[in-house]
């Protein structure tokens, strides 16, 4: 039975992966081999065949041969046939499909491929790339060292028209054509995985037929695929549905772009607020502060929210990982609607808790309870445990809040007063934590730690706070979150009175 392993919500679950390819190239190399010695046998038994044939023939034109010489030729004609026979007979790499099969329940999924893809997608709509450039690894300007073929660049267009994503699809698929005409060499490797020139010509004249009210050009140039491949069924089949809508005048399929992006401002161009407001030691909150004062950067006052530098060192954020080795499990979000937990395409992460009865053992959990208290001056009794996240492919957290009261709920019930967010890496590219409401981005950088209120005096949930986490192009995304109940703040921070 297949797992679910949801590779695609953590990179660093894909080194997962990798041990398995080990495995999967371990297993192919033994076959290999044995290939090689079957091959090394059969070269020598020719061999010795040849030799007592020459044998033979000298003995039927040479009558002053021993008699007892053609025992030799007798065994071998009775014998080692049967051997040969034997070794024919036997299946290579019996074993090996064994072993392989058996790692099949680890690999990755279609559903794994299907949200690799949709990560992929996302990158390109939030930083507004182009097809062609992310096929040939530039990535805003930026070339990296991998480049894709006309195979996958096809696999990410098919999928693109199935989701009716057509202009974007547009791009990819000319890509894949113009990869595939610049590599005649593979064409029967393509073949051989099911890509065809047909199919490519079919999905470009699919996308071009629902982009455009013009059916000329999607016309014009299936005719031409048409004549270029006269024995594609396929593609007979397409012009003739392509003929038929001509005929009726069906409207092209309009495109509504979902309000995705208003969501993702901020992403893509860094938003500051006016200026800075001001950086500070922080020396007061708590006794220890005096000694060892905090690097606090104010970024906004209202909603607050201050940003602290250098608070973690490089051995606790190691640390920190190292208790999310393994045992990551993928986030799910509350769905208020369905009143259920589920997975959520919106936060594309893995994630693990540590547990407070287990952690707090631990001694850098409850350094970071310390160093919480400290930079809040909250009461961390009843909050709830750490959260140490790491990122997918394209990993993202679409807009939300943090708190679950609107105005006017029960102030008596809990609720997440504060956020406080550790960014345990460096993202090279992507990754961002933005406030659009605010017009504010925060880059992630490690060690470093962001701090907001959620909530009023009053107890209401600030919609200024809503934020995303900006999918993350380059690199691996760690963080690590605590949201602090408000129910022990009553006199850490006093109601006041409205005005
Ligand atoms: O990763 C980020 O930048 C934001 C994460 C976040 O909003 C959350 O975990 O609630
Ligand atoms: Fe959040």
């Amino acid at each position: 039975e297949k797992l679910n392993k949801n590779y695609a919500m953590s990179i660093f679950d894909l080194g997962e992966l990798l041990t398995h390819s080990q495995v999967l190239v371990n297993q192919l190399e033994v076959y290999a081999d044995k290939l090689q010695q079957r091959v090394d046998l059969v070269d020598s038994y020719i061999e010795i065949m040849k030799e007592k044939m020459a044998q033979a023939e000298r003995m039927d034109s040479d009558p002053r041969l021993d008699p007892l010489s053609s025992f030799p030729f007798m065994r071998h004609m009775q014998s080692d046939w049967a051997n040969i026979l034997w070794h024919l007979e036997q299946q290579p790499g019996e074993a090996q499909a064994t072993a392989i099969s058996l790692l099949h329940s680890e690999l990755p999924t279609a559903k794994d491929l299907r949200e690799t893809i949709d990560g992929l997608f996302r990158i390109q709509l939030i930083y507004n790339l182009n097809g062609s450039d992310m096929a040939r690894g530039i990535l805003m300007g930026v070339q990296h060292n991998y480049s894709l073929t006309a195979f996958e660049v096809h696999t990410m267009a098919k999928y693109l028209v199935e989701a009716e994503e057509y202009i974007e699809a547009r791009d990819w698929i000319s890509v894949a054509l113009d990869l595939y005409q610049a590599d005649e060499a593979n064409w029967d490797l393509y073949e051989l995985q099911g890509l065809s020139s047909d199919s490519l010509f079919e999905l470009h004249v699919e996308v071009l037929d629902n982009l455009s009210a013009d059916k000329e050009m999607p016309l014009a140039l299936m005719m031409e695929a048409v004549k270029r491949h006269p024995e594609s069924h396929n593609l007979k089949r397409a012009l003739t549905r392509l003929e038929m809508s001509v005929r009726i005048g069906e409207e092209p399929q309009g495109q509504e772009m979902e309000d995705v992006f208003s969501y993702f401002r901020c992403c893509s161009s860094e938003c500051r607020r006016g200026s800075r407001l001001y950086c500070l030691y922080n020396s007061k909150a708590t006794a220890f502060l005096r000694l060892a004062p905090l690097k606090m950067e104010l970024l906004s006052l209202d909603p607050y929210v201050v940003l602290y530098h250098d608070v973690l060192s490089d051995s606790e954020m190691l640390a920190l990982k190292t208790l999310a080795k393994g045992v990551l499990v993928r986030s799910v979000t509350y769905n208020v609607t369905k009143k259920e937990i589920s997975e959520d395409p919106h936060r594309t992460t893995k994630v693990v808790w540590l547990d407070r009865d287990s952690d707090l053992s631990n001694s850098v959990v409850s350094r970071m309870e310390i160093l919480t208290g400290d930079m809040t001056s909250l009461d961390l009794n009843s909050s709830e445990p750490f959260q140490v996240i790491n990122y997918g492919i394209g990993g993202h957290y679409a807009q939300h809040a943090d708190y679950f009261t609107e105005n006017g709920s029960d102030p008596h019930l809990p609720d997440r007063i504060v956020t406080v967010l550790f960014y345990l890496s460096d993202v090279p590219l992507g990754g961002a934590t933005v406030f659009p409401l605010i017009n504010l981005s925060v880059m992630p950088k490690k060690g470093s730690a962001l701090f907001w209120y959620n909530l009023d005096h009053r107890g209401h949930g600030m919609s200024s706070t809503y934020h995303s986490a900006c999918p993350v192009v380059i690199g691996s995304k760690w963080i690590m979150t605590k949201w602090i109940n408000r129910l022990p703040q009553l006199f850490r921070r006093p109601c006041l009175r409205e005005q």
